[in-house]
């Protein structure tokens, strides 16, 4: 089928994701790239701590998934990092490699020595830090700003102004910032921040408009997850017309998190039709190593990641989990590098006991023979308040089994079961 909202085998998701009404208030840019902070805001997850090797692998594997760009880290933070961000630079990745930087020139020496192609000039301008933390004006952001802008694109670095806080900042302090950064220092692109996450989706479009309006610049967004909005406010920021989105995998990052890295390229193909530039099916691989270097778990619940994602206990429809995935799921597993898997427990129906037995290459018993069978792991379920391995079940049906053929009593209880479904037919 060639409707936008169903692809054969990936997905089939909501046609009113494209209705007239919904594409018309859409200004989405040609390209979106993704900007992954796994290395810098991931790490500031409180009580992590990743080496040299540990990004440099990460860094890879980020690589190897399609990420347009890594931000490797902030070197002011540890010799270690700063070793690391150079490390990663010298691999000669596909990926373009940005250093974090506060609004000081010594930083930007630090990203030159690194050999990154960029920095993220960050700089508070949201009220609540000028009042409290800096004691700062907008003056002061912009007297600040404007020497290290412009000596770091003299320095031959791609420059994102990074005003942080963003979403906290009074509009005429923004306003002025902005305005006159444009006349002193023109950055190459600009960051939306949304640094405590307390922005609605909404929101969001309005400051990309508004930032375009005012700079004519690409505009990124970079968010966190204290709503849970973090993918729905960059995707909302993409609506709206900004060409670059920040990530972390597994949505590590500060407090909540960042906008889960893997949720974005997911979102970006498959809800907004960009093609696929990113390797989906390499997903997985990104989580699971993130998750081991981190030492922070996968929910298993978790969007895209979540070990239980794709399966399902529940009985009704449960034998199109695998035969046609895409009446019980949005989009494939395969699509992101999964498999579908039908599990036995208090809300398992028929379908999942013949599901079942057909997997574990047993022949399917007569309709008496299943509802016992069900009624049995029923109640397996309710009593370990949990779910039936196989192991328990090939125990409920083999015993479901003897007791209807009592001949056969005596055989060994696994070899048994194939030669007790044969020996109703005899
Ligand atoms: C939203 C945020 O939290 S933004 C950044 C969060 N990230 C981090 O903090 C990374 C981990 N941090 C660290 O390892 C350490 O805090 C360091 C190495 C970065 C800095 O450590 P410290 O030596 O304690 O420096 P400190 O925080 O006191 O700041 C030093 C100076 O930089 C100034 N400064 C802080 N941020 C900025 C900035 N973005 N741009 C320009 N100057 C800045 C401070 O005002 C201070 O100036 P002063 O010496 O004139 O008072
Ligand atoms: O480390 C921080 O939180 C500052 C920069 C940032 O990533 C943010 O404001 O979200």
């Amino acid at each position: 089928m060639s409707e936008p909202h169903i692809r054969d085998n990936e997905w089939w998701v909501s046609p009113y994701n494209n209705a007239p009404e919904v594409v018309a208030a859409r200004k989405l840019p040609a390209k979106v790239e993704i900007h992954d902070a796994t290395l810098r805001d991931g790490e500031q997850t409180p009580g992590i701590v990743m080496d040299v090797a540990d990004k440099v692998a990460i860094a890879e594997k980020l690589a190897e998934v399609g990420v347009e760009r890594i931000e490797a880290g902030m070197p002011a933070v540890s010799d270690m990092d700063y070793q690391a961000i150079k490390e990663i630079s010298r691999l000669g990745l596909k990926s373009k490699i940005f250093s974090f930087a506060r609004a000081v020139t010594a930083d930007i020496d630090k990203a030159v020595d690194c050999g990154c192609h960029g920095v993220i000039i960050e700089i508070p301008i949201g009220y609540p830090k000028l009042k409290y933390q800096f004691k700062w004006t907008w003056e002061d952001v912009l007297r600040k700003s404007v020497e290290v802008v412009n000596y770091a694109k003299k320095r031959g670095l791609y420059t994102v102004y990074f005003p942080y806080d963003t979403t906290r900042a009074r509009p005429d302090d923004f306003e002025n910032l902005l305005t006159r950064l444009m006349q002193d220092a023109p950055p190459d692109s600009i960051g939306i921040v949304d640094t405590m996450g307390c922005a609605l989706p909404e929101a969001i479009k309005y400051m990309v408009r508004w930032v375009t309006r005012l700079t004519h610049l690409p505009v990124e967004v970079h968010t966190h997850n204290d709503f849970g909005m973090a993918v729905a406010t960059e995707l909302a920021g993409v609506e709206a017309g900004a060409s670059c989105i920040h990530s972390c995998a597994n949505g590590l990052g500060e407090r909540t998190g960042n906008a889960a890295l893997e949720e974005l390229m997911v979102a970006l193909h498959v809800l907004y039709g960009y093609d696929k530039q990113y390797r989906l099916d390499k997903l997985p691989e990104l989580g699971a190593l993130v998750s081991r270097i981190s030492g922070v778990p996968i929910a298993a619940n978790k969007p895209i990641l979540g070990s239980k994602n794709f399966t399902r206990e529940s009985g009704i429809g449960v034998d199109l989990v695998v035969r046609e995935p895409l009446a019980m799921f949005g989009t494939h597993p395969a699509l992101t590098g999964r498999a579908g898997d039908v599990v036995l427990g208090k809300k398992s129906g028929k379908a999942s006991i013949t599901y079942t037995l057909e997997r574990l290459g047993l022949p399917i018993p007569d309709d008496a023979a299943v509802n016992e069978m069900l009624k049995q792991v029923k109640d397996q379920g309710i009593a370990k308040r949990g779910l039936v391995t196989d192991e328990e079940f090939l125990k409920i049906a083999e015993s479901i089994m003897q007791a209807r053929f009592p001949k056969l009593n005596g055989k060994s209880p696994t070899a048994a079961m194939p030669l007790l479904y044969v020996s109703k037919a005899l």
